[in-house]
This record gives structure tokens, sequence and C-alpha cells, in this order.
């Protein structure tokens, strides 16, 4: 360290931070760094990207031929950059060290134990990086959060960087600045999402520094996004605006589907209740799908955070607020498991159940918290034989899926129980109901002549239960099938027009 000069009052001397990002490192080669950052390296071919992971199977798959993430089109974003400005490593060090600005993009789960259990978010992987790059870093950088985080993280962060910080070769202190760019992309058109995004948001302080550093970010992104949808907040707000975006979107499910089971009960059409809605162009259409209920990695993590979030503040109204999302949710999937066994006869007991579809949406691979597993796990218990059929999810994947972990022998179990078909024709094949757990168009799209192929191989009567509003029921009634879709009750003629 170099001594302070005599008689003065010591003031380090800083160096300052990058003001033009030549190179980026992502920490966090998943379902977000990996897109992410392929599609800056794509578009951005003066800046260096290294993306970067403690799990060597995951590096190597992007290193090689089958990438770990199956996203439609990311394929040749990878093919078009890796070698060229796009590295994929497990040399976490050697990428914080080269790199101006770093993006944290690792897993932010919620907490299975301790304080919080079951609400809040773990925080444990941001911390350790943040504490990797304070403790290798030998230039000022700019840190990204990438990751969705609880409002206010960038201040611990902030405080665990500057409790650490070291000197360059030249005796100069080293600085950091954070900056908040939350992730807004969707699985399955995440490229298209990161090419066109309807907004990026970059939280900053409001200091010199800060707004230099979002500056730099923004740099960054205009290389193909339009200014004008470049939104700097405060770094608080943008966390938040993260939690709140998912929360909004999901209370919208929710809402929908509440309403699909007044429908159910009425004779309304929850599509059309829907699409009348969604003509008021204060409501919109989007987002307005009926289902057996949002899965995926974020919708009930982000929301469970904010519920925590609330909690803390002593805002217990908030809280239980948002919470009720999470319940509906939970209501809709045990809702449409129910009626399934209801229908046949109150027992699926060593009956055949075909599944179509495992992953939590269609065009995506992702089975994290997929209500085909909620489904899975009930009929499991109704002691059902499953065989279930998805296109893009590996067997191993989805047997893992419905293993309860901790229990004895239960992947024995599991396997005994549950049959992965390699088409949904073998799924269907003896088999006394179809339910459709996930909208890939190859269910959608399928022809008349093939359900009168299904139906001839299944079980009579035999049922079809959608739980995705894809197929045409009328089509499949006129063949012979017995279908319930989500939100459309039966037909009841009130006495008064009888
Ligand atoms: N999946 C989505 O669609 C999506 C969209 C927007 C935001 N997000 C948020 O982005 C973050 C990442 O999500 P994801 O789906 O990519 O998660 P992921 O689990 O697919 O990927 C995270 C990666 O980080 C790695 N990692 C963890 N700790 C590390 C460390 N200390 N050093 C190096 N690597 C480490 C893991 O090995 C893993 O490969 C989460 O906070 C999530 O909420 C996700
Ligand atoms: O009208 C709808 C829309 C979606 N879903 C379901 O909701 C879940 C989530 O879908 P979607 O939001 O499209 O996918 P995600 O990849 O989970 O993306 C959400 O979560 C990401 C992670 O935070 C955010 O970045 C995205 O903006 C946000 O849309 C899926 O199970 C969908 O089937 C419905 O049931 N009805």
């Amino acid at each position: 360290m170099s001594s302070p000069p005599d008689s003065a009052i010591y003031i380090p001397d800083m160096q300052s931070l990058p003001s033009r990002v030549r190179t980026i490192c992502c920490i966090g080669a998943g379902y977000v760094g990996g897109p992410t950052c392929s599609v800056i390296a794509l578009k951005c071919p003066h800046i260096k990207v290294i993306i970067v992971d403690v799990n060597p199977l995951r590096i190597d798959a992007w290193n090689s031929e089958k990438l770990p993430v199956f996203e439609p089109g990311l394929d040749d974003v990878v093919r078009r950059c890796r070698g060229r400005n796009l590295f994929f490593s497990t040399d976490i060090d050697a990428g914080i060290r080269e790199a101006d600005l770093i993006f944290v993009s690792v897993n932010t789960p919620t907490k299975t134990s301790g304080v919080g259990k079951g609400f809040a978010a773990d925080l444990h992987y941001v911390e350790a990086c943040t504490r990797r790059i304070a403790s290798v870093a030998t230039s000022s950088k700019i840190i990204v959060e990438k990751s969705t985080v609880p409002c206010r993280t960038a201040a611990s962060m902030r405080t665990i960087l500057e409790s650490n910080t070291s000197e360059t070769e030249d005796g100069k202190q080293i600085t950091f600045q954070i900056l908040s760019n939350p992730e807004f992309l969707a699985e399955g058109t995440a490229i298209r999402d990161l090419y066109n995004p309807d907004r990026v948001l970059i939280g900053s302080l409001d200091t010199r520094e800060g707004k230099m550093a979002a500056h730099a970010l923004r740099e960054v992104y205009e290389n193909w996004v339009d200014g004008s949808k470049i939104y700097e907040t405060g770094l608080w707000s943008s966390e938040l605006s993260k939690l709140a975006a998912n929360a909004l979107l999901a209370q919208r499910i929710s809402s929908i589907n509440s309403l699909s089971a007044i429908c159910e009960a009425t004779g309304a059409d929850v599509s059309e209740v829907a699409h009348a809605c969604g003509l008021d162009a204060r409501i919109g259409p989007k987002f307005l799908k009926a289902s057996i209920g949002f899965g995926g990695s974020c919708f009930q993590k982000d929301i469970l955070n904010l519920v925590y979030l609330s909690e803390s503040l002593g805002l217990t109204e908030v809280a239980a607020y948002w919470h009720q999302v999470i319940l509906m949710n939970e209501y809709q999937k045990s809702r449409f498991a129910r009626k399934v066994v209801q229908t046949l006869f109150n027992t699926i007991t060593m009956k055949k159940v075909a599944v179509l579809g495992f992953a939590f949406k269609k065009d995506t691979g992702d089975t994290r918290e997929a209500p085909a597993i909620t489904l899975c796990k009930s009929f499991r218990q109704e002691k059902a034989f499953i065989s279930i059929y998805d296109p893009k999810v590996p067997r191993e994947q989805i047997l893992l899926d419905l293993t309860e972990p901790g229990v004895v022998d239960d992947f024995e179990a599991v396997r005994a129980q549950v049959t992965i078909a390699p088409s949904p024709e073998e799924a269907c094949r003896d088999a006394e109901a179809v339910v459709i757990c996930t909208e890939w168009d190859e269910f959608a799209q399928k022809a008349e002549d093939e359900w009168r192929g299904i139906y001839a191989t299944m079980k009579k009567p035999a049922f079809v239960f959608d739980g995705r509003g894809v197929v045409d029921a009328q089509t499949l009634r006129k063949i012979g099938f017995r279908v319930h879709t989500v939100g459309k009750g039966p037909q009841i003629i009130d006495p008064i027009w009888a």
C-alpha cells in the first residue's frame, strides 16, 4: 500500500472505472447467463465475452454441439460467436480479472432451511461470486446484478466489495460500481426477447460514478436496442421492478385461472371471457390463457420472495395479497388432478394415464416447477400407471423430478410406476385417459386422423383432459373421446330455456 503523505488527509489514489466495456465476464452459464451473453457477443463483435461457471459439465456442454439449454435460435447464435468473441470456461478467476464488466447471473432459489425457509431467496451463490470478485480482481470493475434478487441486495454486495478491495500493481485502489440490470426474457422465446426487448432496465446509484457505470452498460445494449427502450432508474427501484413484473404477470394467470373454475361450474367459456376482457385496452389480451397453473423457475420463487420482503417490512396484508397468487396456483393444479380422478369414476388405481408434455411450457426442456410434476405426483399417490411423452425433456430428468427426495427406494418405485414413451401414440396406447400438460405445437396440430388412431388403441371410454386448451374438443368428441378442457364446463341447459 502506498504510504500517506505527511500532514495531509490520506485520500487513496483510486483507479477509475472503465468508461468503455471491452471485455465482459458472465458468472453463471445457465438459462439466463448463457443466452443473454451469447446474444451480447453476437451483437457486439468488438467485445470479448467470457461465460464462466463452477459446473464443468455445463461448460463442456456449452463448448459442445449439444448445448445444455434448449432454446429456439440459440444454437445458431452460439455457433456464430463461439471461439470468435464468445468463450465458455471454468476458469472463473481469469474471467473476473480480464473483465471490465461482470454480470452476476447465478441462481437465487428459494431457501429450503433456516430463516425465511420456503420464502426468502437463497443469496449464498450471489454472495460467493461477490467475495470471489473482491478477492481476485486486480482492476476497477462494473458489477451487474443479472440474477433476480431481493430489494437492496446491491447494498450487501457493495459492503462486501468495499471491505475487501485491493490495489493495482501501481498502488491505486481499485473501485467497483454495482448496477442492477434484471433480465425479463421468457424461456422458449429467449432469443427473440433478447433481440427485441420491451425494455432494458438499468438501476444505478445516483452518483457521478453510478451514472458513468450505467452509461457504459447502456452503450453495450445500444449496439442493438433502441436507446428509448433503455430505462435508467435507482438501484432499489430496478431490483423491485423485477419482482413486481413477475408478480403482476403471475397474478393475471391466477386471476384467469380462478375465473376458469367459475366457467367450469356455470358453462361459461374461459377463452371467450378472456377474449372479451382483453378487448378492453386497459386490460389487454396477453397472459390471460387459463391453464393447469403456471410453472417455471421464476414466478413462484419471486412472489415468495416478495411475500417475505413484505412480511419483513411488517406489511402483513401486502404479504397475504401476493401469497394468494401462489395459493390460487396450487388450487388450480390440485383442482385439475381431482377432476381427472373424479371423472374416471373416482379411481385411477392401476389405470394407465398418458401425460402429454412435461416441460413447464412449450419450446423449452426446462421442468422447474412444471405443473406436470404436481399432477404426476398426485397420480402416483392414486397408484396409477403413468406414461409420459415430452419432445424435449430427457427421460432421466422426468424420473428425477418424480422421485421424492429422501424416500427410501422411491427411485425404483418411480421406475415401476412411470414409463417414458417415445411418442404420444405410444404413451396413449392402452391408456384410459390422456392428460395434456404442455401446449407443444405437435399436440395442438395433431390431425383428426392421428387422434382417431390414438382413440383406437385406448381403453373405452377414452378421456382427454386438456390442461392447456389446445385441442379441438368438438373434433375429439366426434371421434368418441370424452373431453374436459380447463375453463370449459358442460353446457348447462337452464330449465327456463329448455
Ligand atoms: N430462467 C429464466 O428464464 C430467468 C429469467 C430472468 C431472470 N432469471 C434469474 O436469473 C438467475 C439465474 O437463473 P438461471 O435460470 O440462469 O439459473 P441456472 O440455475 O440455470 O444457472 C445458474 C448457474 O450459476 C452457476 N453458479 C452458481 N454459483 C456459482 C458461482 N459461485 N460461480 C460460478 N457459477 C455459479 C450454476 O452452476 C448454474 O450453472 C436467477 O436469479 C433467476 O431468478 C431467470
Ligand atoms: O397466459 C398464460 C401465460 C403463461 N402461463 C404459464 O405461466 C408460466 C410462465 O410462463 P412465461 O412467463 O411465458 O415463462 P417464463 O420463462 O417463466 O418467464 C417469466 O419469468 C421470467 C423469469 O423471471 C421472466 O424474465 C419473464 O419475463 C416471465 O414471463 C408457464 O408455465 C406458462 O405455461 C399461463 O398459464 N397462461
